[in-house]
């Protein structure tokens, strides 16, 4: 498949980002927020983020280190606090992802150091 590359750090992030996009069993944060359904949501984000977005950057090799993929991910997560009132179910998914995608990334940042 064309996921298959040569470079092993793109391998890694494919592998993580699919792990993380499994905990959004909602898929809340699969796609970019919709505008027409949240119209001032662009007012208050200016730098929205969503997994297909990172699945992009990624393969358009946008990532050059761990870091920088990790820095969208929390871009998600942030923005969806920022938003959503802390009594939504948004911003209480967000709390979640930020749990269990952190456990996710911790483990993934020794695997990439190991890839070296
Ligand atoms: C069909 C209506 O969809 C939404 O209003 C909506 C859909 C998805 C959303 C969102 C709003 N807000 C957010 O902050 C991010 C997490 N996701």
């Amino acid at each position: 498949a064309t996921e298959m590359t040569l470079n092993p750090l793109r391998m890694m992030l494919n592998e993580i980002l699919d792990q993380l996009k499994a905990k959004d069993i909602a898929s809340i944060f699969a796609e970019p927020v919709d505008v027409k359904e949240v119209p001032d949501y662009l007012d208050v984000i200016k730098h929205p983020m969503d997994f297909s977005t990172m699945k992009k950057k990624l393969n358009d090799h946008q990532y050059s280190n761990f870091s920088d993929f990790e820095a969208d991910f929390h871009l998600i997560i942030n923005n969806c606090l920022m938003y959503n009132a802390k009594d939504t179910i948004f911003y209480k998914a967000a709390q979640k992802l930020r749990e269990q995608g952190g456990a996710i990334l911790r483990h993934a940042q020794r695997r990439v150091e190991l890839v070296g």
